[in-house]
């Protein structure tokens, strides 16, 4: 892993690897997992067997989309937003098994303390997913917009700690969403920052053009093009209608050996089919920020889709900082602790400024003003 370089694309700075650099990496990009041990409570041991759905090999018929409706319910709320035409969307808040599953995934704001014990003396780096968990889920990805509170949040986090956003859109849009030039992007999943094929890159651009026409057909269905990865959205599309999408979907991509299928929260992602995800670009962005290999680093990865369970796992196997869910549901998952929304993630990025200037202060997380640390 050598030539990645940090470059300033429209002033912010990126992550990025030479084209040379890519197809030299690409052998090498399972890491060996260090090892070290952690101490705790058992709730901070990590979760073996997350599920990992992939749609290009899930064989017959359509139970993904049960799933699906599992993991993102259809429980629209009507939204306080000032944005015109953009509904919030919430989970339902009431799944008989999240008061057990909490248990298992404590609450990272009232166990605060559990979760930053380990952290002390350490460098904290924060990976923070952006649709979910920086911003409210929409029904119009278009207006998927962070409030002005969050981004002061994450500017003030970003200031004490290297911080990066790792997202499954494309660099450039998630970061004129974020707008705060001191952060790091991984865009398209993690593509952004390593660089796809140049062969699946062109079967994207075929596929877009499929997929365009094909979304005409099925009302309230929509394509985003994210640059290295395709999204077809069907959070506006009749649930009768969800199995054709996707089987249409399939066979678009039927021909194209070169791209994968998976699915987020009510959007189908078609991205290359190359062993690259947010695990990988969080490994890449630690090594790339120079603190692959040290004991003292302390990662910290907040997001709430199934693509988020890549980052999580590589946390896990490494035992190495903390991977964070946000949830309203049960849900299996490698993450340790759990927030139940953005406005959670908010709180806990508070709390971790705080922490920090506490820590500077010479003073214990007991002594945490300001923040409402107990949720329950
Ligand atoms: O990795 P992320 O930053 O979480 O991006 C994953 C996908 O997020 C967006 O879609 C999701 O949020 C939309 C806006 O709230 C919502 O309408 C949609 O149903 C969700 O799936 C984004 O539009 C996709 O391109 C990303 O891949």
């Amino acid at each position: 892993m050598t030539k990645q370089s940090l470059v300033m694309k429209d002033d912010i700075p990126v992550a990025v690897v030479s084209p040379e650099a890519i197809s030299e990496a690409f052998p090498h990009l399972s890491y060996p997992p260090p090892h070290s041990p952690m101490a705790g409570p058992s709730y901070l041991k990590c979760k073996k067997h997350a599920r990992r759905l992939d749609l290009a090999t899930a064989g017959r018929g359509n139970s993904w989309i049960e799933s699906m409706i599992i993991l993102s319910p259809t429980h629209v709320k009507s939204s306080s937003s000032s944005q015109a035409g953009c509904s919030s969307m919430s989970a339902a808040d009431n799944v008989e098994d999240y008061d057990s599953w909490v248990k298992t995934h404590p609450s990272a704001l009232s166990n605060f303390e559990d979760v930053m014990a380990t952290a002390k003396g350490k460098q904290v780096v924060m990976f923070l997913d952006y649709d979910g968990t920086l911003s409210p889920i929409v029904l119009d990805p278009d207006c998927a917009f962070m409030s002005d509170e969050m981004r002061e949040a994450v500017r003030e986090v970003a200031s004490h700690f290297p911080t990066a956003i790792v997202s499954g859109r494309c660099t450039e849009k998630v970061a004129s969403f974020v707008k705060l030039s001191e952060l790091y992007y991984a865009g398209s999943h993690g593509l952004d920052i390593k660089g796809p094929e140049e062969g699946a890159y062109h079967s994207k651009v075929k596929v877009y053009k499929s997929l365009r026409e094909i979304v005409k057909i099925i009302p309230g269905s929509r394509v985003e093009n994210n640059k290295f990865c395709l999204s077809v959205h069907f959070r506006c599309v009749e649930e009768k209608k969800w199995s054709l999408l996707a089987d249409l979907v399939k066979l678009v991509i039927m021909d194209y050996p070169k791209l994968k299928l998976s699915y987020g929260r009510k959007v189908l992602e078609i991205r290359p089919n190359i062993k690259w995800d947010k695990g990988k670009a969080l490994e890449f962005l630690l090594e790339s920020l120079g603190f692959d290999g040290h004991n003292n680093v302390f990662p910290l990865y907040i997001g709430d889709d199934c693509t988020d369970e890549d980052a999580f796992k590589v946390l896990c196997d490494r035992e190495q900082g903390f991977g964070i869910i946000v949830s309203k549901i049960a849900k299996e998952t490698k993450a340790s602790f759990s927030l139940r929304e953005p406005a959670e993630v908010l709180k806990f990025l508070h709390c971790l400024v705080e922490w920090r200037q506490l820590s500077e202060e010479g003073k214990g997380v007991k002594e945490l003003r300001g923040v409402q640390l107990n949720m329950q």
